[in-house]
C-alpha cells in the first residue's frame, strides 16, 4: 500500500462502508482531504472489494490497543513520595524518639505510623488551634475558590509554615520521615469534627480536567501525598476511611497516616480515594498536612520568615541533620515568595494525570 492504513483512517473506511455510503462518494471525500488518485483507489478497494482484510486490520488493531491497556494495568503503581523506611526496621527515627510502623499497603499506599507525635504535641497543637477554628471550606470545582460544603462539616485552622517552634520541629519531622522537603508543603491544618462531623469521600489531587482544580497546579504543582495525624482518641468513630480498597485506620492520640498517591509516571491512584468517617460520640482533632511535587508559596513563605531549614531532605537514613487544597490560605493566584534551589527528593516524571474526583476537596 501507498499509504499507512492507521486506525482511525481503517475505521473510517469501515464505517463509510457499513452505512452504505456509495464508493464513489468515498472517493471524492478521500480526494478532498488530498490523497492522491493511487491512495484512493486503494483505499477505497480494502473497503469495497477486500472487506474481510479491513476488518481483519481493525481487530488487529483493538487487540493491540487491548493488549497495551492490559501492560499499562500491570505495570505497578510506584508512588512518587514513599517513605524513607529501612527494611530492616520496623521503626523510622526521628527528634522524638522513633515512629513505629503498625500498617503498610502498597496499594494504596498508605503507611499507619504510630508515635509520630508525642502526647505534650498534641495538646499542644489542639491549644493553639481551640477558640480560633472556623468551618472548614472546599474548593470549587469551576472556579477554584472556596465554599461550604456539607460534605465537609469540620471546622479548621491553617497554620503558617514554620510559625513556631512547635510547628517547626513538626514540619521538620515530616520533612525527614516522607522524604519530602519542607518547601513542598502546603501549611499545616489543625481540624475539629464534632459529633456527626465528616469529611466525605474524596481525592486531595487535583485534575487538570477541571478547571477550579487546575488553577492550583501554580502552586507547586498537584500534591502528591498527605499526612493525617491524630491529636486525640475519638470515642467512637471518625475513622479514616478508603472505601475503593475496604480500609479503615482508626484515630489514635499521637498516631498518623501517610498516604501517597501519584506515581512516578504521574498517574493518580483512585485506591487513594478517602474520607473521614462521622463522629459518633467525642470529637476528633486532627492535623494534616498536604504534600507537592515542587516547593509551594506556603513552604518558601514559611522559610523566609522564620528561618531556613535544618533539614537535608536527601538523607534517607535520618541519622545526619535533616531539612520537608489550605485554598483558603489563598497563594492561588499570588506568585512564589521566591525562587529558591529546593532541595528535592520527590521523584516524579510528570504532572501528575489525574481521574475524575467527584468530591469535595479543599
Ligand atoms: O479526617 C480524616 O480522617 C481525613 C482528612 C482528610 O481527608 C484530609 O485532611 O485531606
Ligand atoms: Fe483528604
Amino acid at each position: 500500500m501507498s499509504i499507512e492504513l492507521y486506525r482511525d483512517l481503517a475505521q473510517w473506511l469501515f464505517d463509510r462502508y457499513e452505512e452504505g455510503q456509495p464508493r464513489q462518494v468515498v472517493e471524492q471525500l478521500l480526494l478532498d482531504q488530498g490523497y492522491s488518485d493511487q491512495q484512493v483507489s486503494e483505499l477505497t478497494d480494502l473497503a469495497y472489494r477486500k472487506t474481510n482484510q479491513l476488518r481483519d486490520r481493525l481487530d488487529s488493531f483493538d487487540h493491540y490497543a487491548e493488549q497495551q491497556s492490559i501492560e499499562r494495568r500491570k505495570q505497578p503503581f510506584a508512588v512518587c513520595a514513599p517513605l524513607v523506611i529501612d527494611p530492616g526496621r520496623n521503626t523510622i527515627d526521628a527528634d522524638h524518639g522513633a515512629a513505629r510502623i503498625s500498617f503498610r499497603s502498597t496499594r494504596p499506599y498508605v503507611v499507619v505510623l504510630d508515635h509520630f507525635l508525642t502526647d505534650g504535641e498534641c495538646d499542644d497543637l489542639i491549644a493553639l488551634a481551640e477558640n480560633r477554628l472556623t468551618r472548614a471550606l472546599v474548593v470549587d470545582r469551576k472556579t477554584g475558590g472556596d465554599f461550604l460544603d456539607d460534605r465537609r462539616t469540620s471546622e479548621n485552622l491553617i497554620l503558617e509554615v514554620y510559625q513556631d517552634a512547635l510547628c517547626r520541629r513538626i514540619e521538620d519531622r515530616i520533612a525527614k520521615i516522607t522524604g519530602v522537603p519542607v518547601e513542598h508543603g502546603e501549611s499545616l491544618q489543625i481540624m475539629r469534627y464534632g459529633v456527626g462531623a465528616e469529611y466525605q469521600p474524596h481525592q486531595d489531587f487535583f485534575s487538570a480536567d477541571i478547571n477550579g482544580e487546575a488553577v492550583h497546579f501554580q502552586n507547586g504543582g498537584n500534591r502528591v501525598a498527605t499526612l493525617v495525624m491524630y491529636l486525640n482518641d475519638v470515642e467512637s468513630g471518625g475513622s479514616t476511611i478508603f472505601p475503593h480498597a475496604g480500609l479503615e485506620v482508626f484515630p489514635q492520640k499521637g498516631s498518623a497516616v501517610y498516604f501517597a498517591y501519584t506515581d512516578e509516571d504521574g498517574r493518580n491512584d483512585e485506591l487513594a480515594f478517602h474520607g473521614g468517617s462521622p463522629v459518633i460520640a467525642g470529637e476528633k482533632w486532627i492535623a494534616s498536612k498536604w504534600l507537592r511535587e515542587n516547593p509551594t508559596p506556603w513552604g518558601q513563605l514559611g522559610l523566609e520568615r522564620h528561618g531556613p531549614t535544618a533539614i537535608q531532605a536527601s538523607d534517607p537514613s535520618g541519622s545526619t541533620p535533616v531539612e520537608s487544597k489550605p485554598v483558603n490560605s489563598k497563594p492561588v493566584n499570588s506568585k512564589p515568595v521566591a525562587k529558591k534551589a529546593a532541595t528535592k527528593r520527590v521523584r516524579k516524571k510528570a504532572l501528575p494525570k489525574t481521574d475524575k474526583p467527584s468530591d469535595p476537596k479543599q
